[in-house]
């Protein structure tokens, strides 16, 4: 098989929403650089057509998006390309491998077992790390979490291995839900965890979590955050990201009604509010 390999440079804030309307178009298979989506079509499916229409939605995000790079590839082992690129890395308390590292865990951390495969969550991106740093402050014993847009199931697992008892993960795209099981079950936590396809109408409405886990971008965070507080036992704990600098201000507004903001994360550009729920 033959596959047509494009790499788009675009802000890493506009990486989910072009990626949806590439998977629309048939896009399949993406990796998230920084700055940068890598993305496959099958030579076959790329019409002249497409490629206006994906220039076209590249001028609809604001700066210089553009397709920096396009090649032909012939088929190959999309899961050793991965091995290549992701390795171990420690954050915060947790010490984050692939399946095919073989390096060492250290003795004062706690391990996440996560093959990323082509979900987000290997603890590569910003958001991502925040949330794990923040997390281990805030995981009491027996907590009820909810995990939204679980990914790789990173956050979910983390929160497992911290003492939570029960984990409610849910994501909308197929693929993660997929890849949230493989790791689950490779950390032996499947009986904390339950992971569901779709978003916050999932959530039982008798279910009151001690804490929320949401790392989706801004749009959709504003979007379910009156379901999110629903969600929560009062006092509960809301960790969101996916979130940039920018962003800030609007989401401080969106909660004042509902939740305390207690602290903000920073690293680069991205960051994490930590807010705890009114009622
Ligand atoms: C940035 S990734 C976060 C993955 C992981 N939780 C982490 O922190 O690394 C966001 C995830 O949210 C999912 N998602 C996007 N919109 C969603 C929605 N409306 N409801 C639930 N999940 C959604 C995406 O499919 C993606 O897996």
């Amino acid at each position: 098989m033959t596959y047509i390999k494009l790499e788009i440079a675009l802000p890493d804030e506009y990486h989910e929403p072009l990626i949806a309307e590439l998977s629309e178009m048939g896009f399949d298979g993406f990796e998230q650089r920084d700055h940068q989506v890598i993305t496959y079509i099958e030579k076959g499916n790329l019409a002249i057509a497409d490629r206006e229409q994906i220039e076209q939605l590249l001028a609809g995000f604001p700066g210089h998006c553009f397709i920096e790079k396009e090649e032909v590839v012939e088929d190959q082992n999309w899961n050793e390309q991965w091995e290549q690129t992701v390795g171990a890395r420690e954050i915060g308390r947790f010490f984050v491998k692939p399946t095919w590292s073989t390096d060492p865990v250290p003795g004062d951390k706690i391990l996440l077992e996560i093959d990323p495969k082509m979900s987000f969550g290997t603890g590569y991106h910003e958001t991502t790390r925040l949330i794990l740093k923040l997390l281990p402050g805030m995981v009491r014993r027996d907590d009820t979490v909810i995990d939204a847009g679980t990914g790789t199931a990173i956050l979910s697992i983390a929160a497992v291995k911290l003492g939570a008892s029960r984990v409610l993960a849910f994501d909308t795209d197929e693929w993660s839900i997929k890849n949230a099981r493989e790791n689950i079950l490779l950390n032996g936590v499947d009986t904390r965890i339950t992971v569901v396809k779709g978003s916050t109408e999932v959530v039982p409405a008798t279910m009151k979590a001690d804490l929320l886990l949401a790392n989706i971008q801004r749009n959709v965070i504003l979007e379910l955050l009156p379901d999110f507080i629903k969600s929560l036992k009062k006092g509960g704990n809301m960790v969101l990201s996916g979130l940039v600098e920018s962003d800030r201000a609007d989401i401080r507004r969106r909660l004042s009604q509902d939740a305390r903001v207690i602290d903000i994360q920073q690293e680069n550009e991205w960051i994490a509010i930590h807010a705890q729920a009114k009622k």
